[in-house]
């Protein structure tokens, strides 16, 4: 008989929890083994990234219900409670009965009587004495924290940068489930043509709110459509989409991607060069790579040819001069809590200063391989000014053969650049209900 799925759950947030396992990786794996029921899959989603998504105010609910702490608790135990109140408070669809009773099943099966009855002391006392205020913890950014579930120094660290309002508008933003969205390939088909494609096949969607590239889905599954199948359509989000736009690729160019996989981004590129000329894209990991390889093939794309490199030592191969480079570089992940809420907790303050290093490090080893009057673009799904804004200074500062480019706002739909300075976008997360992207276009003399 299969594990029953709040267990299931038990099981991936432990992992996540011990091994910085991502979530959104253990998830896909866990339901692709499993023989879960398709609504227990809706279900099992919810509950791992809800109890990730709100870990500090889960903990800040059952401190004054667990006698010694939730700290004192072994980890499953810690575990259990939180996916529990999850249910508890933010799902309506579960009556409190059954999440009580299941959770006492599981500790039963897991631990001593003296867990079980622990628990079942805990979560009934909770469902009694209703859900604790906030209104006891008086410093606002503490509260903001915790009301958020937002790392204290990743709070103070975006006040500093945007300002109090702003930050708990991003905080409240990255609580919000992501759209899905797709881009239309439109060396096959227009926007509106793949609106009724995918209307044909029972999904109900509407036009984009950002990008003219873009499809919002708002029911039904596009993974499994023909239109998906037969390369009609690439799943990206509308933010990530800006980048493509911004790169103005034309056909005949020859264009390299540093920091290609998945390939979101080539394939944007190499739809609007409509597979002509050559686009070079390259990844770290070779595993990744072939990610890039399906997604092409897929497509039906074939002037995009993509290897294993190191992007820090692109400049030691025979290649290029280009017309325009991609530095999608690594980064902090900021911009994409909603989608990997696990970033909040595995990346440290410390984290950002060696990321920041390795995106310099690229961005020098490209400047060489880009033509005279070339674009490169800068780009990172992060709201961190040290690895955007900053990233782009330090660059400039060692390379006066290039400049911030004025024109990127000609290539950008009017609606992306409220936050526009310079050459540079950032989109924040609240901005459109977006992932957080920055772009920055930079020219060679
Ligand atoms: C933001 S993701 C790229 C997303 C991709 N551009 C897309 O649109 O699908 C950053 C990528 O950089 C790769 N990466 C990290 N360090 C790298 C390096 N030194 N050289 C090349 N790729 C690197 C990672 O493996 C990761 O796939």
């Amino acid at each position: 008989m299969s594990k029953p799925v709040r267990e299931v759950a038990l099981d991936i947030l432990l992992q996540i929890e011990k091994n910085q396992a991502y979530s959104n990786l253990l998830l896909n794996q866990t339901v692709n083994r499993s023989k879960l029921d398709p609504r227990d899959v809706g279900l099992l989603t919810e509950i791992v990234y809800g109890t990730i998504q709100r870990r500090d105010t889960l903990d800040y609910f059952l401190q004054s219900f667990v006698k010694k702490g939730v700290n004192s608790l072994q980890d499953w135990v810690k575990v259990l409670l939180r996916l529990s109140v999850y249910q508890l408070v933010y799902l309506d669809r579960v009556p409190d009965r059954a999440v009580v009773h299941e959770a006492v099943t599981i500790a039963k099966k897991r631990g001593h009587k003296g867990i079980s009855g622990m628990v079942n002391g805990v979560l009934r006392s909770f469902v009694r004495e209703g859900v604790p205020s906030f209104d006891t913890i008086t410093d606002e950014t503490k509260r903001l924290a915790i009301e958020s579930s937002h790392p204290i120094w990743l709070i103070k660290r975006w006040i500093d940068q945007y300002g109090f309002e702003e930050t708990k508008k991003m905080c409240q933003s990255s609580l919000e489930p992501p759209n899905v969205t797709v881009r239309v390939n439109q060396i096959k088909a227009t926007v509106e043509e793949v609106i009724s494609l995918l209307g044909e096949e029972g999904l109900k969607v509407r036009k984009g709110d950002l990008s003219s590239d873009a499809i919002i889905i708002e029911s039904g599954n596009v993974f499994q459509t023909n239109t998906y199948k037969q390369g009609y359509v690439t799943v990206q989000d509308e933010s990530s989409m800006l980048v493509g736009r911004a790169i103005g690729a034309k056909p005949g160019m020859m264009v390299a991607d540093t920091c290609a996989a998945p390939g979101g981004k080539s394939t944007h590129i190499a739809e609007q060069m409509d597979d002509t000329g050559t686009l070079m894209s390259f990844d770290l990991h070779d595993h990744k790579v072939k990610l890039i390889h399906q997604q092409t093939s897929r497509l039906g794309l074939t002037c995009i040819t993509a290897e294993a490199g190191d992007a820090r030592n692109i400049h030691q191969k025979a290649i290029g001069p280009f017309d325009r480079i991609l530095v999608d570089a690594p980064c902090s992940g900021f911009g994409v809590i909603r989608r990997k809420p696990d970033i909040k907790w595995s990346k440290t303050e410390n984290d950002i200063k060696g990321i920041q290093s390795i995106q310099l490090e690229i961005l020098d080893a490209v400047a060489p391989l880009l033509k005279q009057g070339g674009t490169l673009i800068y780009s990172t799904c992060t709201v961190d000014k040290d690895e955007n804004e900053e990233s782009v200074a330090n660059f400039l500062a060692r390379h006066p053969e290039f400049q911030l480019d004025h024109t990127l706002k000609d290539r950008l739909p009017k609606k992306a650049l409220s936050r526009y300075q310079e050459g540079m976008i950032t989109i924040l997360p609240q901005d459109f209900q977006t992932d957080g992207f920055f772009i920055a276009s930079l020219v060679k003399q």
